[in-house]
């Protein structure tokens, strides 16, 4: 089955659109799983036990597997989630020439790490892409305005045609859809470059990732983020993603030493974000 159709199936199942960000930064961990094996994955399965209830999807982002065991942490919680029955979206903004870029796709694979869908930089054109395109049944995210203040110094570039360049990486990113597979990531925190890009793709789904921690606006990121889907096999439900990372999996760390209380702070935050969010559908 086909990612936005698994995705729009299970968005409807769980009336929830949060991606939680699975972002276990080694310096932020309670005590509880610091000093377990793996302790990033421990860390990641209590998180993903209390909140999965209100997951669309869970976005590990892959810097946070750097070192020592990043790797079996990351493939044992993506294979954590999906018997959870979550898709996994791999944050690992990919993108090089030809070979390489073949090599980084194999983390889609089933016996590679997995992932259902996995997020790309644009900027080295359609051929460092293809290996990730080609693959019909996994999610392309294609780097559109990034949520960062720097977002802007490239992203808003004025080309000779008068478009800033941001859209007219959206308009690629719609032309490189023959598999009905891509969807744009856009920052909640640049309100007037989500609506343009939706504007000028109206049929991509987005992932909107910048509320929470970096402030972005919910309602803005439901409203533009969200299409119908018109798939195979989920059509007529809605599909898109908004992400939260620290804010739902650090919501416990006044409770650093209570495990019970800090992962059930997690799974809180998830479920208040879904509840927000179902309000702007
Ligand atoms: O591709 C992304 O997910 C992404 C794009 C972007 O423009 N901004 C952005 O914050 N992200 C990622 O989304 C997550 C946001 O984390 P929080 O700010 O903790 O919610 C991090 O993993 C970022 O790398």
């Amino acid at each position: 089955m086909r990612f936005f159709d698994r995705l729009a199936e299970r968005i409807d199942a769980v009336d929830s659109v949060v991606s939680v960000g699975l972002d276990p930064d080694p310096d932020r961990l309670p005590e509880s799983v610091a000093d377990a094996d793996l302790p990033r994955f421990q860390f990641n399965r209590r998180i993903i036990d209390a909140t999965h209830e209100h997951a669309a999807c869970y976005k590990p982002n892959a810097a946070f597997y750097e070192g020592p065991d990043g790797w079996a942490a990351l493939e044992e919680t993506i294979a954590y989630a999906h018997g959870k029955g979550v898709p996994v979206l791999l944050d690992a903004k990919r993108g090089d020439i030809g070979n390489t870029a073949r090599q980084y796709a194999s983390a889609l694979d089933p016996d590679g790490l997995d992932a259902d869908a996995i997020t790309v930089n644009p900027y080295l054109g359609r051929d460092s892409l293809e290996p990730f395109l080609q693959r019909e049944d996994n999610g392309v995210f294609v780097l559109g305005r990034t949520s960062n203040p720097g977002g802007a110094d490239l992203q808003d570039l004025e080309l000779a045609t008068g478009e800033p360049l941001y859209e007219r990486v959206a308009a690629l990113a719609d032309l490189w859809n023959d598999n009905d597979n891509v969807g744009l990531v856009v920052g909640a925190t640049n309100l007037d470059e989500l609506q343009s890009i939706r504007e000028a793709v109206p049929d991509l789904p987005f992932l909107v990732p910048g509320v929470g921690a970096q402030g972005g606006d919910a309602e803005a990121a439901v409203e533009h983020g969200l299409v119908e889907w018109d798939g195979p096999e989920a059509s007529g439900l809605d599909v898109g993603l908004v992400n939260s990372s620290r804010g739902i999996i650090f919501a416990g760390e006044e409770a650093r030493g209570d495990a019970d209380a800090y992962f059930g702070a997690a799974g809180q935050a998830a479920r208040q974000l879904a509840a927000r969010l179902e309000q702007f559908r």
